[in-house]
């Protein structure tokens, strides 16, 4: 109802459209009859007076129906767009543990096929539902006013009919929350495999994607078909019981005709009441499984509207920057869907400006603790605090304007390498977007292209390779200019010689600036203030390279497995 507040106008417009509209319909066959009695009675002014009311009401019915249907779409078009609108925004407030929840193919379905079904619904409503119980009473009403002694045959239509429509309904009903869910994985499935189709293609999993993604769509078929025998059914069965119902009717009143002569009048409006009325439950029962399968949409829609972010910033708080030292005090993490914690009791204090270096065994837990520090998740136990704020209290712009995080996958967005950039700081001069790409080696590269900033970066960044989309995206990291940055994993697609210059850049232009390094190489943290050693969740060891490989086993080993030449930075 909320929704429907900003389109008032065209609501009242659509309904007075539709008042006008059924009741005119309604009014027809009644002056038919009128006139047919004014033949027999051979009353040539009535039938002239009617028969031009018939005309004008013909007219008006057209001309309201057409009003109806454009204030209907407004009403249906606009209130769909705020809802998705809603719904985005709601989906951006979410945190990755709510995304991972719904999946994102799934999100996916309810932004487009459920908006459908409900823009659907909502132009229904406004033309056929609201226009149903007039013409379904009117017409009701009309059948016995005409010929008040069958008035039986009229009520047994439509019991039989009704009856026969909520019997069909029901079925329906479940036939539709099967199918959406059915739609949903289709949709997941062909998300999932088009983005990853270099792995398919790579692993000739072509043939093995299709038979998968053939056995979703068959049963999605085999829905579609039961639902479509329905429908087939519903058509023929309603029809058979209205005309029944009508050849009972004239056959009673041809039987006593008579005794009631007058009773021929009634006939041509009688079939046409009857068929009003026949047409009119049949449709309503079309648009009431319209409703239920919108129903099903909506409640999804509400579903992601009613879920609360599960990280909840401090709208009061300072959106100020914070100030660059991280603390973890006894740090537990759990993922929401696992059953030990990735983290374990972490504590440790890093103070502004200093570089931090993260090693450990691969899935010991460095990008989950990086993202605790960029708050993308809370943790179960403990507190992770930047600039002295324990994260649960700071305001989220405030955060995200500390804290940038380069992430271990380079994603980039279609549009321009500058628009990419720009993600770091939307106000960013042109001269910091170079500087930035200058230390992540991405200049040279950059300004190869004719239109240099302004090049195209096409959808899913298919037109970059995987070392400049990490450069890309390191740069894009440096444009933020935050007082942390992380870059988890971010130069593992660099060459040896680049590699060094990024890390050189960022010792020597960054001094200010706490930097994170997660990597697998321990030359890439060599030079770091202090390492962080990570094993199974836990922190095990930390201290600079020199103290660490004196007192921790754990290093020594991880030290002694990656090549001696390459560990001491010569190449
Ligand atoms: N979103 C998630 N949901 C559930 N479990 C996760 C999720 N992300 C990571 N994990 C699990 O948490 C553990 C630590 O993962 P994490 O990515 O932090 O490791 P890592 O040390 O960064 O590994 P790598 O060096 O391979 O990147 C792994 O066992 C992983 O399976």
């Amino acid at each position: 109802m909320p929704h429907f507040k900003r389109y008032k106008k065209d609501v009242i417009l659509a309904l007075v459209a539709i008042f006008v509209s059924a009741f005119s319909s309604l009014y027809q066959p009644k002056l038919l009859e009128n006139i047919q009695k004014a033949i027999m009675a051979d009353n040539r002014d009535s039938v002239i007076r009617d028969g031009i009311w018939l005309i004008v009401l013909g007219l008006i019915a057209i001309v309201a129906g057409i009003f109806n249907v454009y204030f209907a779409a407004r009403v249906a078009q606009g209130v769909t767009s705020d809802l998705r609108e809603e719904t985005y925004a709601k989906i951006q407030s979410f945190s990755f543990g709510n995304i991972e929840e719904f999946s994102a193919g799934s999100l996916t379905t309810r932004l487009i096929n459920d908006m459908n079904q409900i823009m659907n619904m909502i132009m229904q409503l406004f033309m056929q539902m609201l226009r149903m119980p007039i013409l379904i009473v009117g017409s009701f009403i009309f059948c016995i006013i005409i010929i008040p002694r069958y008035w039986w045959a009229t009520v047994l239509m439509v019991a039989l009919i009704m009856g026969f429509g909520v019997f069909v309904l029901k079925r329906m009903n479940a036939l539709f929350g099967k199918y959406q869910v059915k739609m949903d994985e289709i949709s997941n499935h062909a998300q999932e495999t088009l983005q990853g189709v270099r792995v398919v293609k790579s692993f000739n999993q072509g043939p093995q994607e299709v038979k998968k993604f053939n056995q979703t769509s068959d049963k999605l078929n085999d829905y579609n078909i039961v639902i479509g025998y329905w429908f087939s059914a519903v058509m023929p069965a309603f029809q058979l019981i209205a005309y029944l119902v009508i050849t009972l009717v004239v056959f009673l009143i041809g039987k006593n005709i008579a005794a009631h002569p007058s009773d021929v009048t009634v006939v041509s409006p009688f079939v046409n009441y009857i068929l009003t009325l026949l047409w009119t439950i049949m449709i309503a029962g079309m648009t009431m499984m319209q409703f239920s399968r919108a129903n099903i949409s909506l409640g999804r829609i509400k579903e992601v509207l009613d879920t609360k972010p599960a990280i909840k910033f401090n709208e009061n708080a300072s959106t100020e920057k914070l100030g660059g030292s991280v603390e973890f005090d006894d740090v537990t993490f759990t993922y929401p869907d696992g059953d030990a914690p990735t983290l374990k009791d972490i504590s440790f204090k890093v103070n502004a400006g200093e570089m931090i270096g993260i090693v450990g065994a691969t899935g010991s837990g460095k990008s989950t603790l990086a993202q605790l520090i960029a708050r993308l998740y809370d943790p179960d136990k403990g507190e992770v605090k930047i600039g002295g704020h324990n994260l649960k209290n700071v305001n989220e712009t405030a955060l995200r304007k500390t804290v940038a995080f380069v992430l271990q996958k380079a994603i980039l967005f279609s549009g321009t390498v500058a628009s990419n950039l720009r993600q770091g700081n939307n106000r960013a001069k042109l001269h910091e977007l170079q500087r930035a790409a200058g230390m992540a080696q991405a200049s040279e590269f950059i300004e190869r292209y004719n239109d240099s900033y302004d090049h195209e970066v096409e959808e899913r960044s298919a037109n970059f390779s995987g070392g400049q989309k990490q450069r890309l995206s390191i740069a894009r990291g440096l444009v933020a200019k935050s007082p942390i940055l992380i870059l988890d994993d971010s130069t593992s697609a660099l060459d040896a010689e680049s590699e060094k210059k990024v890390q050189k850049a960022l010792e020597h232009e960054l001094p200010d600036t706490t930097t994170f390094i997660i990597a697998e190489k321990i030359v890439s943290v060599k030079n770091a203030d202090k390492i962080l050693v990570l094993d199974d969740g836990k922190l095990v060891a930390e201290g600079t390279h020199e103290e660490l490989l004196k007192t921790s086993p754990i290093y020594q080993e991880i030290y002694n497995t990656q090549k001696p030449r390459e560990v001491r930075g010569e190449n």
